[in-house]
C-alpha cells in the first residue's frame, strides 16, 4: 500500500492556539514540527509539470493584486518559477483498487467498530435485552443518542412486524435501516461543471486536510482534470513543504508562498488556475478551531477574498473531520458552517476507529448540527484509501452483508 504524507513527528494537538504564540512565529504545531528558525525560504513555488494526459500549461500569468478587502496585507507573489524539470516520480498506483478490495479494506477498517456490534446478534435470543444492548453499543459507536433511539424504534418495528427471532436477521435489518439513516448524506462530487471549480478546505489540525487534498487531487487527475493546490497554511512550513512535496512528486501545481496572507495566496490561486485553464483549483488552510476566533475570521476572509477573484467561488467548501473525534465533529461542523457554508465534509481515520458510527449521528441532526452531505471517507493512509461515501457500503462495512 502506498503510503505519503506521513508526518514526521506526532500530531499537533487540536487544543493548541496559535493566539499564544509570540507573533514572530504565530504557529500551531509543536516544537518538534517547527524548526525555531524556518527552513530557508522557499521561492513561492508554481509547478508546472504536465500530467500525463493533460493539456500543456499556459504561459505563467503573474496574477493581479488582491482587491480591496480590509487589512489585506499586500498580495502575494507567486512569481511562477519555469518548471524545475524534475524527472517526476512514477505514479504509485497507476489504477484504482478493485471495488472488492476497496471493500475489504472499509470493513476491516471499520471492524472495530463493527466487532462491538456485530458479536451482539450472534446465537442471541431476540428480546427487549438485546434492543436494550444494541442501543448501547451503537451510543458506544458514536452514533449518539438519537440516531440510535431512531434506528432502534424502527428496529422494533420490524421485528414485531415480521416476528422476526432469528438474531442474523435483525442483524439484516439493522444494517438496512441504517444505510436508510445515512443515505441523505450521499452527494456525488460533480466535476463537470464550469472549471475551474474552487474547492476550500477547512478543519482542525490534524484532520487529515492536506493528505486528503493529495488523494484527490490524484483521483482528480485520474478523471482528467488539471488541477492546481494552493498552500494557504502560511504559517506553518511544515504544512506548505507537505503540499509542495506532493504537488512535486505528483506533477500537481502548487501555489506556495512563506508568511504573509493566506487569502493572497488563494486569490493567486484562483486567478492563475483562471488564466491557466485547471479544472480543480483546491484551497488547503490552516488548522484551527472553532473556538479560535480570530482563526475562525481569518479563514472566512479567505472565501470572501477567493469571491472577489470569481464571484461564483469558491464552488465548495470542504470540512474535513477526523472520525476519531466522536461527539465533538458535531461541534465542528456546527462552527465551520455557520462561519463557511459547508457544502460538503470528507470524514477521514474510520480505520481501526471503535466510533465509525459518527455519520449516524450527522444523519440525525444530532446537536442541531444541518446534516451536510459526505463526499468522500478516510480509511488510511493511502492514495486509494479515500473513497467516496456510499451509505449502503457503510452500513454493510459496519453490520456485515
Ligand atoms: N489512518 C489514517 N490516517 C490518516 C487518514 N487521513 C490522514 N491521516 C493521517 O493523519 C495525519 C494528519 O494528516 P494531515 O493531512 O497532515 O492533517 P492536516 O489536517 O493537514 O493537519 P494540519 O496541517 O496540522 O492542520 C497524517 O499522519 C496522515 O497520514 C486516514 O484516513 N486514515
Amino acid at each position: 500500500m502506498f503510503s505519503f504524507f506521513k508526518k514526521k513527528t506526532p500530531q499537533p494537538s487540536p487544543e493548541q492556539d496559535r493566539a499564544q504564540e509570540p507573533p514572530a512565529a504565530p504557529v500551531p504545531a509543536p516544537a518538534a514540527d517547527q524548526p525555531a528558525v524556518p527552513p530557508a525560504p522557499r521561492e513561492p513555488i508554481a509547478q508546472e509539470p504536465v500530467a500525463p494526459g493533460m493539456a500543456a500549461p499556459d504561459t505563467p500569468v503573474a496574477p493581479p493584486p488582491v482587491p480591496e478587502e480590509p487589512a489585506a496585507p499586500a498580495p502575494a507573489q507567486p512569481v511562477p518559477a519555469p518548471a524545475p524539470a524534475p524527472a517526476p516520480a512514477p505514479a504509485p498506483q497507476a489504477a484504482p483498487p478493485a471495488k472488492s478490495s476497496w471493500l475489504a479494506r472499509l470493513k476491516s477498517g471499520l471492524s472495530r467498530t463493527g466487532q462491538s456490534l456485530t458479536t451482539l446478534f450472534v446465537g442471541v435470543k431476540v428480546d427487549e435485552d438485546l434492543f436494550e444492548e444494541l442501543e448501547t453499543a451503537l451510543i458506544m459507536a458514536d452514533t449518539g443518542v438519537d440516531a440510535a433511539q431512531s434506528l432502534l424504534k424502527g428496529l422494533r418495528e420490524r421485528v414485531r412486524q415480521e416476528r422476526i427471532e432469528d438474531g442474523d436477521r435483525v442483524r439484516q435489518v439493522l444494517r438496512e435501516l441504517l444505510a436508510e439513516h445515512l443515505r441523505p448524506l450521499e452527494r456525488r462530487f460533480d466535476l463537470d461543471r464550469p472549471a475551474p471549480i474552487v474547492t476550500m478546505i477547512a478543519g482542525v489540525n490534524g484532520a487529515g486536510k492536506t493528505t486528503s487534498i493529495g488523494k484527490l487531487a490524484r483521483t482528480f487527475q485520474q478523471q482528467g482534470r488539471r488541477v492546481l493546490l494552493a498552500a494557504g497554511d502560511t504559517f506553518r512550513a511544515a504544512a506548505r513543504e507537505q503540499l509542495v512535496e506532493w504537488g512535486r512528486r505528483n506533477d500537481v501545481t502548487v501555489i506556495a508562498q512563506e508568511g504573509g496572507d493566506p487569502a493572497a495566496v488563494a486569490f493567486d490561486a484562483v486567478k492563475s488556475g483562471q488564466a491557466r485553464g485547471m479544472g480543480v483549483v483546491m484551497v488547503d488552510t490552516a488548522g484551527r478551531l472553532p473556538t479560535q476566533l480570530h482563526l475562525m475570521e481569518e479563514v472566512k476572509k479567505i472565501k470572501r477574498v477567493i469571491a472577489k477573484a470569481d464571484a461564483s467561488a469558491p464552488h465548495e467548501v470542504l470540512l474535513v473531520i477526523d472520525g476519531n473525534t466522536g461527539q465533538n465533529a458535531l461541534a465542528q461542523i456546527k462552527a465551520f458552517d455557520q462561519a463557511l457554508g459547508l457544502t460538503g465534509l470528507i470524514v477521514t481515520k474510520l480505520d481501526g476507529t471503535a466510533k465509525g458510527g459518527i455519520l449516524a449521528a450527522v444523519a440525525a441532526g444530532a446537536q442541531g448540527v444541518r446534516p451536510v452531505p459526505v463526499y468522500w471517507i478516510g480509511v488510511g493512509e493511502g492514495i486509494d484509501d479515500l473513497q467516496p461515501f456510499v451509505a449502503d457500503e457503510f452500513a454493510g462495512a459496519l453490520l456485515g452483508n
